[in-house]
């Protein structure tokens, strides 16, 4: 009931359209309920040869067909105005929704598979769609069809009615068991064709490194199990249902015959008209349809507030920390950062970070290195408040980072993954991310300075070719070469580069090297590199292991104290 309160108050903006097509849905059994009573009226004017009042027949087949017209004209447009209030509502969750995911913590996506956010997008809310306004109108219409049937059938005559009420349903509880017993097969099915497709996804996407290991032979006979399994499930819960239509079917024929039996029986006592048998016949086919609307409605149903609740438990989880009001603001940075006592750890059992203390003068590039799992990344996610340090504080130009505003914080920052991330749409619009208003010229002048004009210029289309996908053909050292162009034209106060060229060839690296210089000159920039021949020149060296800052200093004086530094570079220039 609570997830249904809740769902109606994104519905509740169009409520009166809603109202409106359940007036017209009501309007709509009405007319299906009263034309079977005119069909009855009509066969019993069809008292024999040369008796029959035409024009008293051709009118009631115009009442017929205006009900019959009449009834589902209004059906159709309760249905559009209920669709119309369904996608309004559901817009408005969706809205609610993604707007939601931005004030997030990002421990959230870190933790939580991105297939099941996106599903949450596409599936649950289509789920919703369907299930709770459609579903909704089908169930009034239902116990409009019921309550009327059995109104009407009772005042023409008792014992057909209750004839009618006893067996019509009876084809919808033979349905409804069988059904029963082939969704057990049909739930196996589904899960066996999850994971073919599963196994299928993973071997095409492995498929070379699959190549390489010669494992082909052996990934042919898992997947030949697999579809085997599926041949199986499928087979029993298809036998089963199969029984299903034609057992409805069967008991369907059998009621009408003894619908019509009985209808005859009172025919001849006089209890009952000729005419009224058809009626009767017609009210036991309208009848029995809500109850075989019944299962599908409640699944509907079901469905419908799962998957309600699967999006406001996303809606109602704890959101990030507001940013302070009144905030402070950098206007024009000077650089200087300092990690003051910093203690910090993702999961609060499991200690990352403890005491770390760090001053970077302005203009500094400061370089971090150390094993993977080191924490270098991890003090990026910290720098620019991507997560939150749980003990001491870290300042920029003096101020504590948590009292700025997250925008003002970042805009200060340039920052290069290692995994890149590009959208569909040109290549000219991926590089101008950070700056609309970027003329071709400087857009150039980057890709130039990045070495990506290269590849770019070869391609047909240049500049405008478009990426249609994250997973375009452009090769990892392409795409981070795209990234850092990015960054070059926003031309932030600060770069943060963590592991910016790890894909890319030495030739090039060198000159994005340059290009780095040149843009870091006199701004404070971290760059996080696993080949030491990167770093070099850096004015400050971290060297970090299990979380903390073991040394730090330039590239002679860590090497002259011949400790983990010293033997990190030996390793990588070893002759
Ligand atoms: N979102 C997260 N949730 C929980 N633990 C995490 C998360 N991100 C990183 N860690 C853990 O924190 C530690 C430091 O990770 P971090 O990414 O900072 O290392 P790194 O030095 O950048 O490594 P690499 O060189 O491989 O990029 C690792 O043990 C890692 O498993």
């Amino acid at each position: 009931m609570a997830v249904f309160k809740r769902l109606a108050h994104y519905f509740a903006e169009k409520k009166y359209l809603f109202i409106m097509a359940t007036i017209l849905a009501f309007v709509a059994v009405l007319g299906t309920l009263i034309a079977p009573v005119l069909v009855g009226t009509t066969i019993d004017q069809l008292v024999g040869r040369h008796q029959v009042d035409f024009t008293k027949l051709n009118q009631d087949i115009l009442i017929l067909l205006v009900l019959y017209f009449g009834s589902n004209l209004c059906l159709w447009v309760a249905t559009w105005l209920s669709n119309n209030v369904a996608y309004d509502g559901v817009n408005r969750l969706r809205q609610q929704l993604f707007s939601k995911l931005d004030r997030l913590p990002l421990s959230f996506f870190d933790t939580n598979p991105h297939g099941d956010i996106t599903s949450r997008f596409v599936n649950d809310v289509e789920t919703i769609s369907d299930g709770a306004l459609q579903g909704l109108l089908t169930t009034l219409q239902a116990v409009f069809t019921i309550v009327g049937s059995i109104v009407i059938m009772m005042r023409l005559d008792l014992v057909m009615a209750l004839l009618v009420l006893i067996t019509a349903p009876l084809s919808f509880l033979t349905t409804r068991l069988i059904t029963k017993k082939s969704q057990h097969y049909f739930k196996m099915q589904a899960d066996d064709l999850g994971a073919l497709n599963g196994y299928a996804e993973e071997a095409i996407a492995g498929l070379k490194v699959e190549q390489a290991f010669q494992h082909e032979t052996a990934s042919q006979a898992d997947f030949e199990q697999l579809n085997q399994q599926l041949y199986q499930t499928g087979f029993k819960s298809q036998f089963i249902a199969s029984f299903a239509n034609p057992t409805a079917r069967a008991i369907n024929n059998i009621m009408y015959a003894v619908i019509g039996l009985v209808g005859c029986l009172r025919v001849i006592t006089g209890q009952i008209s000729v005419g009224e048998i058809s009626t009767f016949l017609i009210f036991a086919t309208i009848f029995g349809k809500p109850f075989s609307d019944f299962t599908s409605l409640m699944t509907q149903f079901q469905s419908a507030f799962a998957s309600a609740r699967r999006i406001f438990r996303i809606i109602d989880l704890p959101e990030e920390i507001p940013d302070p009001k009144p905030a402070a603001k950098i206007d024009q940075v000077r650089g200087e950062i300092a990690f003051d006592q910093v203690d910090f750890s993702y999961e609060p059992q499991q200690h990352l970070i403890h005491d770390l203390n760090l001053h970077v003068k302005p203009g500094q590039q400061v370089a971090i290195v150390g094993q993977t799992g080191a924490g270098k990344t991890t003090l990026v996610n910290l720098l620019m408040r991507f997560y939150d340090v749980t003990a001491g504080k870290i300042t920029l130009d003096g101020i504590d980072i948590r009292q700025l505003t997250r925008q003002n914080l970042r805009q200060q920052f340039g920052l290069v993954l290692q995994d890149t991330w590009l959208f569909a749409g040109s290549l000219r619009d991926n590089i101008a991310f950070g700056k609309d208003d970027a003329t071709m010229a400087e857009i150039r002048q980057v890709a130039q300075e990045s070495g990506v004009d290269e590849f770019i210029e070869k391609l047909p289309r240049g500049y405008e070719t478009e990426l249609q996908s994250a997973t375009d053909s452009l090769s990892v050292g392409q795409r981070q070469l795209l990234t850092i162009a990015r960054v070059m034209l926003a031309n932030p106060p600060m770069l943060i580069l963590d592991e910016a060229t790890s894909n890319i060839d030495t030739y090039t690296e060198v000159k994005i090297q340059a290009a780095f210089n040149k843009l870091t000159q006199g701004r404070t920039s971290f760059v996080i590199a696993h080949r030491l021949s990167t770093i070099r020149e850096a004015d400050l060296i971290l060297v970090m292991d299990h979380g903390q800052v073991i040394e730090q200093g330039t590239h002679q004086e860590l090497l002259a104290a011949k400790g983990y530094y010293a033997q990190l570079y030996e390793s990588q220039f070893a002759k």
